[in-house]
């Protein structure tokens, strides 16, 4: 039997929406919180997120609400923000929030300035909240579409962890437990950084070996970062680290490669971001990320590219340079 009835979605972006649909099939009760009235307007009117999710029909049990009251009688909550609001969302939903609900997160990122990841900036907001993390390589439209998807969920506490796993899972829709958190969000923030790293590979037309070794080279950066925030290597070797770093790092349907494929054709990333409603994450994931290793006193070279690359302090080809003209090294 679920031991949920009715989930609430922080956030009707492409994600939240698609999530919104996963939960709604498999049978429970959604409210789809969004910030933009038109979103809510447009669920109501049209069965369609005409902004962020356009062409997809939703599912009857999703209602779309502009307040975080709307959630108040929610029994499972998924934070689906951009990483850089989820702090101000979790505190406007905190007035909101039933007693020992527990909050799934869902957003890949680093905050920026506190270089806290999502999982520190929910335990201070929510302090009393449980907590998940749900994350893997997964396009919303695919998932909106019911194209089959597998993620993981990860929770520090197994039976409250596999309850989730079980409300939201559909036949389409599975997610893997596991028990590392930091694992999950860390591979999640930093594989977004790397999928623009691969689309300025693509853009610049460096070839199929370039990308494969720039995706080896960056699972190495990734690995290295979350092993020192805690991480279980095994985790990041899981759908939420190298296999979301595959998918994002091999289609432009990705938001975060098509920034890094305008710009290595040749845009600056203004242009790159010109009349975007998207959030392409790994952009304001880059800084605070190499601020971490920094701090950290981990070597991710990659990803200090991309950030330099963002910040205008160095041109792609001579980054590309840069990279290339390392001291050999063991490649362990
Ligand atoms: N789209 C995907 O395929 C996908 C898949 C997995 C994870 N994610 C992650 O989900 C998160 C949300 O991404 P998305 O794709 O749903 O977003 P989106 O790009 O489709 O939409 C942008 C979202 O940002 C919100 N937003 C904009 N300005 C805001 C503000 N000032 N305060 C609060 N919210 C604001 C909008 O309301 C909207 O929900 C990101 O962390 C992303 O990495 C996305
Ligand atoms: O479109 P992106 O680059 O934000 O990637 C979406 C998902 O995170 C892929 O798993």
């Amino acid at each position: 039997m679920n031991r949920f009835k009715h989930a609430g979605v922080i956030g009707a972006g492409a994600w939240g929406t698609a999530l919104a649909q996963v939960c709604a099939r498999a049978g429970l009760a959604v409210t789809l919180q969004a910030r933009e009235p038109e979103v809510v307007e447009s669920i109501a009117a049209r069965r369609e997120n005409t902004l962020f999710l356009p062409g997809v029909a939703l599912e009857p049990e999703i209602a779309a609400v502009a307040d975080m009251a709307g959630l108040s009688s929610c029994d499972l909550i998924l934070a689906v923000a951009p990483a850089q609001h989820l702090r101000s969302a979790l505190k406007a939903l905190a007035p909101h929030l039933r007693a020992g609900t527990p909050v799934v997160l869902c957003a890949k990122g680093v905050e920026q300035g506190t270089l806290k990841l999502m999982t520190e900036v929910a335990a201070e907001t929510l302090p009393d909240a449980p907590l998940a993390v749900l994350s893997g390589p997964s396009f919303a439209g695919e998932v909106a579409r019911n194209l089959p998807t597998a993620v993981t969920l990860a929770c520090e506490d197994e039976a409250l962890g596999r309850a989730i796993a079980e409300a939201i899972a559909t036949p389409t829709f599975r997610p893997y437990i596991a028990g590392d958190m930091i694992g999950a969000e860390a591979g999640g923030a930093v594989k977004n950084v790397l999928a623009i790293a691969c689309g300025i590979v693509e853009g610049k037309g460096l070839g199929r070996s370039a990308h494969a070794a720039l995706i080896t080279r960056g699972f190495a950066e990734l690995t290295r970062l979350a092993m020192a925030l805690g991480a279980r290597a095994e985790t990041v070797a899981g759908l939420c680290g190298l296999g979301d770093l595959v998918l994002t790092c091999s289609s432009p349907q990705s938001r975060n490669m098509s920034v890094g494929l305008a710009l290595g054709g040749g845009m600056t990333l203004t242009e790159a971001l010109a009349g975007k409603l998207s959030v392409a994450e790994g952009v304001a994931s880059a800084p605070a990320v190499r601020d971490l290793a920094t701090r950290l006193g981990v070597e991710m070279p990659i990803c200090q590219a991309v950030a330099a690359i963002l910040a205008g302090e160095a041109q792609v080809d001579a980054a590309i340079a840069g990279l290339l003209s390392r001291p050999l090294k063991s490649e362990a």
